[in-house]
């Protein structure tokens, strides 16, 4: 079977499909209050065209991981339908989700063939919620987890944003929360991917400071380096272990040559990486009447000129026209 390698010899075995743009909260990090120009309805893949593409990526191209996200996966009212009639392809199937919703869809997502769950959260505080996502949701996100949890959609993992003077002050009771219900949580460094452009390096909350921070109320060491694999997040025993927390440093401590990951868009467009600069168009070959072994072709040659890494240290960076919300995070 051919596989989707590129020009350093990585090969992309983790595909992450994004189901629409849209989405019920405004994380600062990720999309101005007022909501973003969403994606036409007609633009967006059909659940019948999703379903094609992925058996297409596991079938004919080495595919073992689909992770369905967005904007926000769950408010695609087609989601149980699209994993059911994916999950018998033989990869793993996970999501990623703000966990609204998920207290009534864990149960028929676990019947329908979903594996796991990772969900965001980023504080426990109400008012601080609200003030990082513009909405009154706290609680519906901490029902959707434990909803998550008692379907046995596990391991559940946690994705908290840390954000400098918002929920920076969070880091230690997020993870006491975690560990009390046996959910592996990640702290992720935000990204230049917002969509008003207001990232900055020196705002950003970095891995080190992270890890100071927790290193306040846990004792922390390294976990086995073998286990990490191609993940993002790099993992600590929490106080000699077993629980473990993750770090993911996508800025200071980046991962990108160990990548294995390429995306689909809502559009049906393929990125080789969340900061590639050109999108290869499966929708319109596909609408054009394409075979199957002509997308799949299509695809190889997108992933083939993936570039070495993100390069945001780079002066001549620039960060993708598509924010994190419509390149499917
Ligand atoms: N640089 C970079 N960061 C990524 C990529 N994919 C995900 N991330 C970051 O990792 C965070 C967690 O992503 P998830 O969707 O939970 O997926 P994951 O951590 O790869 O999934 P697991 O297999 O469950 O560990 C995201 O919020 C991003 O900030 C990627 O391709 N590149
Ligand atoms: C884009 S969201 C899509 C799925 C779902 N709406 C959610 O929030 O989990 C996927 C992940 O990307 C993360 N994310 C969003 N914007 C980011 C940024 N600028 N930098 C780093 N991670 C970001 C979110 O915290 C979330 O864990
Ligand atoms: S991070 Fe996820 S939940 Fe938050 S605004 Fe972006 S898409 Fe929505
Ligand atoms: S930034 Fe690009 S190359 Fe680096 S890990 Fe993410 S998708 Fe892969």
């Amino acid at each position: 079977m051919p596989v989707l390698v590129d020009s350093f010899g990585r090969v992309a075995t983790d595909l992450r499909v994004s189901l629409t743009d849209r989405c019920n909260l405004r994380c600062t990090y990720c999309m101005p209050p007022e909501g973003l120009d969403w994606l036409p309805k007609p633009e967006l893949l059909t659940a019948d065209e999703i379903v094609r593409l992925v058996r297409i990526g596991v079938a004919r191209l080495g595919v073992t991981e689909v992770r369905y996200t967005g904007g926000e996966p769950l408010l695609r009212r087609e989601l149980p339908e699209i994993v059911a009639r994916t999950s018998s392809l033989g990869a793993e199937i996970s999501l990623t989700t703000n966990g609204i919703g998920l207290a009534r869809l864990a149960g028929p997502l676990a019947e329908a063939g979903l594996h796991r769950v990772n969900v965001s959260l980023d504080t426990l505080d109400r008012d601080v919620f609200v003030k990082l996502s513009h909405r009154d949701r706290l609680k519906d996100v901490l029902a959707g987890l434990a909803a998550a949890d008692a379907a046995g959609l596990t391991p559940v993992k946690v994705n908290t944003v840390l954000m400098r003077g918002i929920n920076d002050h969070e880091a230690v009771p997020l993870l006491r929360f975690c560990l009390d219900r046996g959910y592996e949580l990640r702290f992720i460094e935000q990204m230049p991917l917002d969509a008003q452009h207001g990232w900055t390096r020196a705002g950003m909350i970095t891995a080190d400071e992270m890890l100071a921070a927790l290193r306040t109320g846990f004792e922390l060491t390294d976990a086995d380096p073998a286990e990490r694999g191609s993940a993002p997040a790099e993992l600590f025993l929490v106080d000699g272990g077993p629980a473990k927390v993750g770090v993911i440093g996508s800025v200071t401590r980046p991962f990108c040559g160990a990548c294995d990951r390429v995306r689909l868009t809502a559009d049906g467009q393929v990125r080789n990486c969340l900061f590639a600069t050109e999108e290869s168009d499966l929708r319109a070959a596909m609408r054009g009447g394409a075979s199957d072994g002509e997308l799949a072709d299509r695809w190889l040659a997108a992933v083939r000129i993936k570039k070495a890494g993100h390069g945001i240290d780079d002066p001549s960076f620039l960060q993708p026209a598509r924010p994190m919300s419509a390149i499917g995070g």
